[in-house]
Order: structure tokens, then sequence, then C-alpha cells
């Protein structure tokens, strides 16, 4: 396996805190059962405990943006905060913005999420492909030369995605295999620049042994899929190395104690390490 690039950085985190991406999605309903207020003051308190809990045992944070930008500039402050919290407890952070347009747009995109000048500026971010997987291009060269990741949608977990993901490009593959495609075809220099998203709430139907980069799979707990559901979708379809299963409410549900949040990032990475190395 690699040790260069965006691929050394990941295999260091994995390798030292286990095979799990925990999200930081500060619902309206996960701050009311904190005993927070629905307002920019409760979401920076979510956050910080979100980051105390989180920081320090999660390979990976996926703080979701949406819940942040909700809150308009102030909610941004506060993902800035977390972004850099998160960082400064040595996880990786994968900005879940799922960012997509034309070229040059893109290239405003990536200096936001993957440009060290930017207060958001992230190991790794969301991206869409519907415009395109060279769209992209600016993103994947700026993850490229700075050691960062770029997360591309392929299969979703959400079941609207269906008819678009498993529909046949010219060349007759799936348009979600064409995504991965494209991924393998840039990680052939061993950097594992792209990752893919690919839920783990079904049977996907992709071939993910060629990518050489990680798979980002949402879908465990709140949306129903379980640790060994991952061993069955994936077992002989992937790497298992790459595999990075995501859950976020069922992890958030555990706090606001930061300490019981930290213990439930170690059960639900147990519970994947056991069922992918069984
Ligand atoms: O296919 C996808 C892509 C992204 N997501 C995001 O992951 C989390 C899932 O949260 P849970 O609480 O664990 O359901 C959320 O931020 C989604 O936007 C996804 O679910 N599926």
């Amino acid at each position: 396996m690699s040790t260069t690039g965006f691929a050394a950085r990941y295999r260091a985190a994995v390798d030292a805190r286990g095979r799990l991406c925990a999200g930081i999605d500060p619902h309206a309903a996960l701050l009311e059962q904190w005993g927070l207020p629905v307002s920019v003051d409760g979401l920076r308190a979510f956050a910080e405990a979100a980051v105390a809990g989180l920081g320090p045992t999660a390979a990976v944070i996926k703080p979701q943006v949406a819940f942040f930008e909700a809150f308009g500039s102030a909610g941004l402050a506060v993902l800035e905060d977390t972004i850099a919290g998160c960082r400064a407890a040595g996880a990786l952070v994968l900005a879940d913005a799922k960012r997509g347009d034309i070229g040059s747009t893109m290239a405003a995109y990536t200096t936001a999420w993957l440009d060290e000048g930017s207060p958001l500026c992230s190991d790794a971010v969301t991206v869409s492909p519907y415009l395109g997987f060279g769209a992209l291009s600016p993103a994947v060269e700026q993850a490229r030369a700075t050691d960062r990741g770029v997360f591309v949608l392929a299969r979703t977990s959400n079941p609207d995605g269906q008819a678009l993901q498993t529909a046949r490009t010219a060349a007759a593959t799936t348009v979600a295999q064409s995504i991965v495609d494209d991924g393998a075809a840039v990680n052939a220099d061993g950097s594992a620049t792209v990752g893919v998203v690919v839920g783990a709430t079904r049977e996907h139907g992709l071939d993910l042994r060629e990518l050489a980069g990680p798979i980002l799979s949402p879908g465990l707990g709140a949306q129903g899929a379980t640790a060994a559901d991952l061993a069955s979708i994936f077992g002989d379809t992937a790497d298992l190395a790459w595999l990075l299963p995501a859950a976020s409410r069922s992890i958030l549900g555990a706090g606001p104690d930061p300490a019981a949040l930290a213990a439930a990032v170690g059960a639900t990475r147990d519970e994947i390490e056991a069922a992918l190395s069984s």
C-alpha cells in the first residue's frame, strides 16, 4: 500500500484509531435532546462537546456543513472552530459540503475547502460529480498537491439516487462505476487523492477493488445499516483496508457528555473492526 500523499495521512489516522468516520450533524432534534437551544449559542455548545468527545477518538470526523450553514455567517464561524478543534485533536476532517460546479467556480470551492489559507480548510471535502468528473479537476489537483482528499459521490445511501446512479453510460458501465473508475485513474499514482461515497444501506453493484482510495460508507445506525452488513456488502467487492464506515446520529445520541460521546465512538469502531476482521 502506498505511503505517499493523502494515502499516508489517511493510513496513519486509521491505523491509530480504527475504521470509523464520526459525523457532527447538529440536527435541531439533537440540540433539543441535549437540552440546548436551537440557536447559534446552542450550535456552539453542541459543536464544542462533539469536538471534545470525537476529536481525540475518531480517525476521521465529518462535520455536515448544512447544519452550520443553516445559521448563516455565525454558523459558519462555529464550523471554522469545529474544523480547527478536530484537527488540533488529531483527527482528519472531512467537510461534508458536497460541492460541484463548472471548473471556474469549482476553483473557488477548492479555495474555500482545501486551501490552507482558508478558515474552512479541511483534510478532505465531499464533492458531487453531476457536472462531470472532469469539472472536479481544480479540487482533485489541489488535493493531490497538498496531500488532501476529495470524496466523490458514487452510490449514495438514500434510495432516491438509484435510477441516476445505476443508469448505463455510453460505455455500458453504470454511472456510479464510471465515477469509481475515474477515481481509480487518479489514484494510480498511489496518492489516494480520490475517495468515493458508497452507502452501506444496500448492495451497490460496484467493483471497488481497483480504487486504491478511501470508501466512505454512510448509513450505519440511523439509516438502518449494521456493521455486519458492511462485511457482506463490501467483502468481495472492495479492499476492506480502505473502507471507512460513517455514522452520525447513532453516535451523537450518546451526548452531550464528551466522555459518553467518546465511548460511543469506541463502541461503534470496535463493532466495525470486529465485523470486518471476522
Ligand atoms: O450517501 C450519502 C452521503 C452522505 N450522507 C451524509 O452522512 C451523514 C449520515 O448521518 P446519519 O445520522 O448517520 O444518518 C449525513 O451527514 C448525510 O448527509 C449520507 O447519509 N449518505
